[in-house]
């Protein structure tokens, strides 16, 4: 015991301070939703303070204390909260982007001020031991301990009962509800951010003696209490504390009895905290994992250049870049590594700028392209094309295995996953055999030999040969089904799903793609040197990755090029060695703060510029603007016909069946014992007043929440256990109360891809390729949608820039596109006027008499409902309080009472002739 007790007693004070840092990451991202990547530079900056007052100034301990921890977690906390509310509206991309730009800018600066080399940390703790179960303890040990214990007991007992800690706790549950209490939930925000700052300066200052300073060590070891935020479900501190405990006690074990029994394990203990991190992620139910930012990200629109402008462009790169060795002098091979960047920036686009997905394992990938790469040219003695594609399909299965957490994360929790992903593979793999072995000198990366390719001259065009290789593929990519389903699931996934496309196939081919693309852009970087070692792929450059992605403007291709060129050439070009680096890393990393604050928005080209190209471009300006859009958008073409290829349903028949449905929150129960039917070839109203559980009802129906029981039977079958994709294939589509487009897509392009994700399903081959006929039917589908909807003269405008009346047809449109038996219509007609409600209505009435179709619709405009709905339900407070015919909910007591309140109704005599009206 004796043994063990020294490494436990050295896990608990490290743990402890993993507990504290890892507490205040939690306690902010409880309050304002914002996951803080750059939490370890906030400690850097405490740190830094501590040591230029302490070290340099030779200023009085509690003084030094109290500013670098109390002082600089107050102002860092006020700026952070004043980030956070920005960030809060922008894509997870930009998110994470931001607060990585803070480490940046943190590191840059630390440089630039005390320089590169690591900084001689003073011991400043008391010296002296105390005896515990025989084994010395020293002071420098027990007081992170107590302190950490300390503050979490007294965060505990903040929240439990202090009037501010239980408004941080509301401002998670109901921030509009908290500021109708009279309590400003961006006070309590800044008072939680000002709390977390002071938390992770105080770890940073405990844990900066045992390290020698250095911004980005310190950084880094912050980063390891995301581990303990994962235990503890990144919302729970008491367990975080524990998590953090646990790691740090377990790591120290690994350290004492593991580490030192095979190569593999060497950086076991380092990694510990990331595979807790990764496997937290991944057995922590979905439902707990939460996106808890309080208004979802809108995508940013672009404008993009028309094709032909862009081909020009285009061609005009590709002939500067063939004739730059000419002025490239010894630059040639900045310039190849520069290519080689654009092939893995393309890779990252291809995920974060499609998808909307967030890797932070790219240079990872990168580095395993480039370890197979060598294998199979030196090893297995194959060509040098050959070996670069079998680099790429090497790494596609790692692509996949990383692809799958992604299936089950989104957001910021895919984020923290490969982020997790790759320091593993980074500390703990590449120095042994199996990737670039313990020397330094690395693995060798022959280039071909024929032609001159093995000059740098000869490489640098073949490396410019397979770039432009890349960009034709990817902008042959954006064209096809696979590119359509892609922009589809950045845009809106819940859409894309609910009409049909499996988005886990989606997310797991787009992966795929993009990890083997990355190998390919390692293989590439490799060959430009004669060897390459694992120092040359660390993986937080996957971090600066994703900042300088989402800094530059422009779509594929153009901001890989700009972007790669910026962080390769640039800095060769400029004076001052590796104070111009550092400069440059610090503009980076301001720039993408600056950003988020403004919303991620780029600076506009001037309109005269964008429509010159345009018109150069053949770009006709769509008329949709100047016309009366609203009258286009309500005439409804009598003679479409409602397009669907299942043949009409006869009334009357099975639609959809609820039977006993409950649907569980917490300790809420919003869905209480439902039973309804929607048959076929009948409207059917579902209503009740704000709250009653309708959407909630929706969302069990399409398979988008998990009943807490209950069945759903669609056309006599039982859907229950299948996911929202299936059931939509199966008939069952929808719409949203908060409307669910493609924004940056045009109207046309949103109708098809109603029908087209329908058409891609589940399936890898059917996402992957359309079969032939298959764009005719798309293109009557989305025509006779349009027309049907009266929406065809809008079919080239953004549905970003439509208004809410237009935007709601054209969701319509999307869900008439498809060959649905079954539409669930949530609030279809709210942001309609009064003519265009009632022309709505009789779009409805078409599509069930003509296809049969059963709609349950929900609405509050209870005369569209009296008017075209056949049967009603009502709802309150999850129960169904009452059903009937419109005559029979119109004389119905209960249903007044139900919206009007007992106590009104009680006093309303006669009896109000209908409930029309009754808005919410
Ligand atoms: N994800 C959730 N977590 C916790 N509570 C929820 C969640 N979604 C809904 N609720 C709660 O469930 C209840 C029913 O909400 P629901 O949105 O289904 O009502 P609704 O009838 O559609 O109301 P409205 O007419 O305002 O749209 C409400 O009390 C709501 O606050």
């Amino acid at each position: 015991m004796t043994d063990v007790l020294p490494f436990i007693i050295a896990g608990l004070t490290v743990g402890s301070v993993y507990a504290l840092a890892g507490s205040g990451l939690v306690l902010t991202f409880k309050t304002s939703g914002i996951f803080n990547f750059g939490h370890g530079a906030l400690a850097t900056v405490g740190v830094y303070v501590f040591y230029f007052m302490y070290v340099e100034e030779q200023l009085p301990l509690a003084l030094c204390l109290s500013v670098s921890v109390l002082g600089v977690g107050v102002v860092l906390g006020l700026l952070m909260e004043r980030l956070a509310r920005s960030l809060a509206t922008v894509p997870v991309g930009l998110q994470v982007a931001a607060t990585v730009g803070l480490v940046l800018v943190v590191q840059a600066g630390a440089r630039l001020t005390f320089g590169s080399a690591p900084l001689f940390f003073p011991r400043y703790l008391p010296v002296g031991t105390v005896e515990v179960a025989g084994v010395l303890v020293t002071y420098e040990q027990l007081v992170p301990m107590a302190v950490a214990l300390l503050a979490t007991l007294a965060l505990a007992v903040f929240f439990r009962w202090s009037r501010l800690g239980v408004a941080m706790r509301g401002v998670v549950d109901d921030p509009t509800l908290l500021a109708m209490t009279g309590t400003s939930p961006i006070a309590v925000r800044r008072v939680a951010w000002i709390v977390g700052s002071i938390f992770v300066c105080l770890s940073g200052v405990l844990l900066a003696p045992t390290v020698n300073l250095d911004s980005m060590v310190l950084t880094l070891l912050v980063m390891q209490s995301f581990g303990a935020a994962a235990i503890g479900r990144f919302s729970n501190i008491p367990l975080t504390y524990a998590g953090g405990l646990g790691i740090g006690v377990v790591a120290a074990l690994i350290t004492r009895y593991v580490s030192g029994t095979s190569d593999y394990f060497a950086g076991l203990s380092q990694s510990f905290p990331f595979i807790v991190l990764l496997l937290a992620l991944m057995v922590t139910p979905r439902s707990k994992l939460v996106d808890r930012r309080m208004t979802l990200a809108r995508p940013l629109q672009v404008w993009r250049a028309p094709g032909r402008v862009q081909a020009v462009g285009a061609a005009a790169v590709l002939v500067v870049l063939a004739t730059g060795p000419l002025w490239f002098g010894a630059r040639l091979s900045s310039f190849t590594v520069a290519l080689s960047y654009v092939v893995l920036f393309l890779s990252l686009g291809m995920l974060v700028k499609s998808s909307n997905q967030v890797s932070l394992a790219h240079v990872g990938f990168a580095a395993t392209g480039c370890v197979a790469f060598s294998v199979v040219r030196v090893e297995w003695g194959l060509p040098w094309i050959v070996s670069l594609v079998l680099a790429a399909l090497i790494t596609i299965p790692i692509g996949a295995l990383i692809a799958l957490p992604a299936i089950r994360l989104s957001g910021i929790h895919l984020a923290l996953a490969t982020f997790a992903f790759g320091l593993i593979l980074e500390v703990m793999f590449y120095n042994s055999e199996l990737m670039f072995g313990p020397s330094t000198a690395g693995l060798p990366m022959p280039r071909p030999e024929a032609f001159g390719l093995d000059t740098d001259l000869g490489y640098y065009y073949l490396v410019l040969a397979v770039v432009a290789a890349c960009t034709l593929f990817l902008v042959l990519l954006q064209r096809t089904r696979l590119g359509r389903l892609l922009r589809g699931l950045g845009e809106s996934p819940v859409a894309l799903e609910t009409s049909g496309a499996s988005v886990r196939i989606t997310k797991l081919i787009v992966f795929c793609l993009s990890s083997g693309m990355a190998a390919v852009a390692g293989a590439l970087y490799g060959s430009t040197f004669t060897n390459v070692g694992g120092l040359s792929f660390q993986s937080f450059s996957s971090l600066i990755l994703l900042v300088l992605l989402l800094l530059m403007p422009g779509s594929a291709p153009w901001y890989a090029v700009i972007g790669a060129f910026a962080l390769v050439v640039l800095p060769t070009y400029l004076p001052g060695g590796e104070t111009a680096h550092h400069v440059l890393t610090l503009v980076f990393g301001l720039s993408i703060v600056a950003s988020a604050l403004q919303q991620g928005r780029h600076p506009r080209l001037p309109s005269w510029l964008t429509g010159f190209l345009d018109r150069l471009g053949g770009r006709s300006v769509q008329p949709w603007s100047e016309f009366d859009a609203i009258e286009a958008a309500t005439s409804p073409d009598e003679n479409a016909s409602p397009a669907r290829s299942r043949g009409v349903a006869e009334p009357g028949g099975i639609g959809l069946e609820v039977r006993g449905l409950k649907v569980r929150f917490g300790g809420h129960l919003a869905v209480d014992d439902v039973s309804l039917e929607a048959p076929t070839g009948r409207i059917t109203g579902l209503i009740g007043p704000n709250g009653a559980g309708k959407t909630t009802t929706f969302n069990a129906c399409s398979g988008l929440l998990r009943p807490t029981a209950g069945q759903i039977r669609l056309k006599g079958a039982d859907v229950s256990s299948r996911p929202p994709a299936a059931r939509a294939r199966l008939g069952l589509g929808r719409t949203f109360q908060r409307m669910q487009l493609f924004d940056s897509m045009t109207v046309a392009e949103n109708v098809s891809l109603g029908r087209e994700a329908e058409l891609a399903g589940g399936n890898f081959l059917s996402q992957l390729f359309s079969k032939p006929g298959d764009r005719a039917l798309l293109e009557e589908a989305t025509r006779d949608a349009m027309r049907l909807c009266g929406v065809n003269q809008l079919a080239h405008a953004k549905a970003g820039d439509l208004s809410t009346g237009q935007r709601r047809l054209v969701e319509l449109a999307r869900a008439l596109a498809g060959s649905f038996d079954v539409l669930l219509l949530d609030e279809p007609s709210s942001g309609l006027d009064r003519v265009e409600t009632e022309t709505f209505g009789r779009v409805l009435q078409r599509v069930v008499r003509e296809r049969g179709t059963a709609i349950l619709l929900v609405e509050h405009d209870m005369s569209l409902v009296m008017d075209i709905c056949e049967y009603i339900y009502v709802l309150d407070f999850g129960e169904l309080v009452f059903e009937g015919t419109p005559a029979e909910v119109s004389a119905s007591a209960v249903v007044r009472a139900a919206y009007l309140g007992a106590d009104e109704i009680e006093s309303t005599s006669p009896p109000a002739p209908a409930v029309e009206g009754a808005r919410s």
